[in-house]
């Protein structure tokens, strides 16, 4: 699969622009805010149906204007498939798919997929379990439909059983026989995710080893562990246990919403042993791992769209990930890159042919 023309009109810093893609490696270029991440957020756009960095649509059309429009020529086994995507203040947003509109935008999500490593993605790593727990259930839920059934009906008892403990405090009384229902309710759902995310992780975590093994030649040791208070215990004793802090707290502290995920390197905590461009590498490793499973999922490879990625990253480092890029069949590739001639060095070094971008201030020349 891959994006032959993308055009813009009025989307972030772009006026107007037309643009033909090489279907292996693109790379753009230009000083810092001219608008290369834009370009690769117009693709994510097209693919998730939202910007990858502003939810908020209003605010990626082009100031003083009052719409925007982002249409994409894509290539799917051979078929063209037209994608347009439009927003118009105070009208919203139409995605279109040759012509014809969807009646729910997540209809389209998954059909025509990206892979982003972005430097803020960082917050995998840097951040508190939220975004591990966020990276690693879009994952599953994309290859398990009863995974996301599963998790939406445990966000949802469980916001119940929290707005119920804090009425029990306001009125001064405890219905533990509610307390029961949402309980069991709780659990069944817990031992299905519980489950899932632990057999999960353990073939991630092969895919993963995989690739940070080869950018790393193989000489550091990174793990991945699922951490769950719930694992290899009871989870109704558990909740029994914690009943007396979650009625003191007026919230549930105890239960898969708690899980984390542990990086280590060499045993240590990433986020405080690894260096950075350690952490880089991981975080590059995680997003090759989801890239392979969306692979195998779809049958045909997705775009990948790697943003500043040679930052932090030391010159063998960056070699071995442009060879596996290119060899490691990956697909269409598009790079950015502030510093054109560190981007021609490696990929004339590599005898990799790409075309090149040069974007300055919402102009590109091609
Ligand atoms: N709604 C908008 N209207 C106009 N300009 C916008 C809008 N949203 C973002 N921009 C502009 O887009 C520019 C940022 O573009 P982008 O993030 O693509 O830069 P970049 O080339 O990737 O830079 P860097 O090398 O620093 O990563 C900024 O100048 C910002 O002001």
């Amino acid at each position: 699969m891959h994006i032959e023309k993308l055009s813009l009109f009025g989307f972030k810093n772009y006026e107007e622009v037309a643009l033909t893609f090489s279907n292996e490696v693109n790379c753009l270029v230009g000083e810092n805010g001219s608008g290369k991440t834009n370009l690769l957020d117009a693709i994510h756009y097209l693919s998730m149906t939202r910007s990858a960095f502003n939810t908020i649509d209003s605010q990626n059309v082009k100031f003083g204007e009052e719409f925007f429009s982002i249409r994409g020529d894509f290539r799917l086994s051979e078929k063209a498939l037209p994608v347009l995507c439009s927003y118009q203040e105070g009208k919203g947003k139409t995605f279109k798919v040759n012509k014809k509109e969807y009646a729910r935008l997540s209809e389209h999500v998954g059909k025509l997929p990206v892979v982003l490593i972005a430097p803020n993605d960082t917050d995998i790593i840097r951040d508190g379990s939220e975004a591990r727990r966020k990276f690693f259930d879009a994952i599953i839920s994309q290859i398990d439909a009863e995974y996301l059934d599963n998790l939406i009906s445990y966000s949802k008892y469980l916001k119940q059983r929290n707005s119920a403990l804090k009425r029990f405090a306001n009125v001064g009384r405890t219905d533990y026989e509610l307390l029961k229902i949402y309980d069991e309710h709780i659990i069944g759902l817990s031992l299905y995710i519980n489950q899932r995310r632990s057999d999960f992780i353990i073939d991630f975590e092969k895919l993963f080893q995989n690739h940070y093994d080869k950018l790393s030649e193989g000489n550091e040791k990174v793990s991945i562990h699922y951490r769950s208070e719930a694992s290899d215990s009871d989870f109704k004793e558990l909740y029994n246990n914690a009943l007396r802090k979650d009625l003191a707290l007026e919230r549930t502290t105890m239960g898969v919403h708690k899980d984390d995920f542990r990086f280590t390197i060499e045993g240590k905590p990433l986020k405080k042993f690894g260096s950075q461009g350690q952490q880089k590498t991981f975080l590059v490793s995680l997003k090759m791992g989801h890239f392979d499973i969306i692979r195998e999922l779809k049958g045909f490879k997705p775009i990948l769209l790697l943003d500043d990625i040679f930052d932090k990253l030391d010159s063998r480092r960056i070699q071995h990930l442009m060879e596996r890029v290119v060899n490691h069949d990956f697909g269409q590739i598009f790079i950015t890159d502030a510093r054109e001639e560190r981007t021609r060095t490696i990929l004339n070094e590599l005898k990799i042919s790409a075309n090149f971008y040069r974007v300055n201030r919402g102009t590109v020349i091609q």
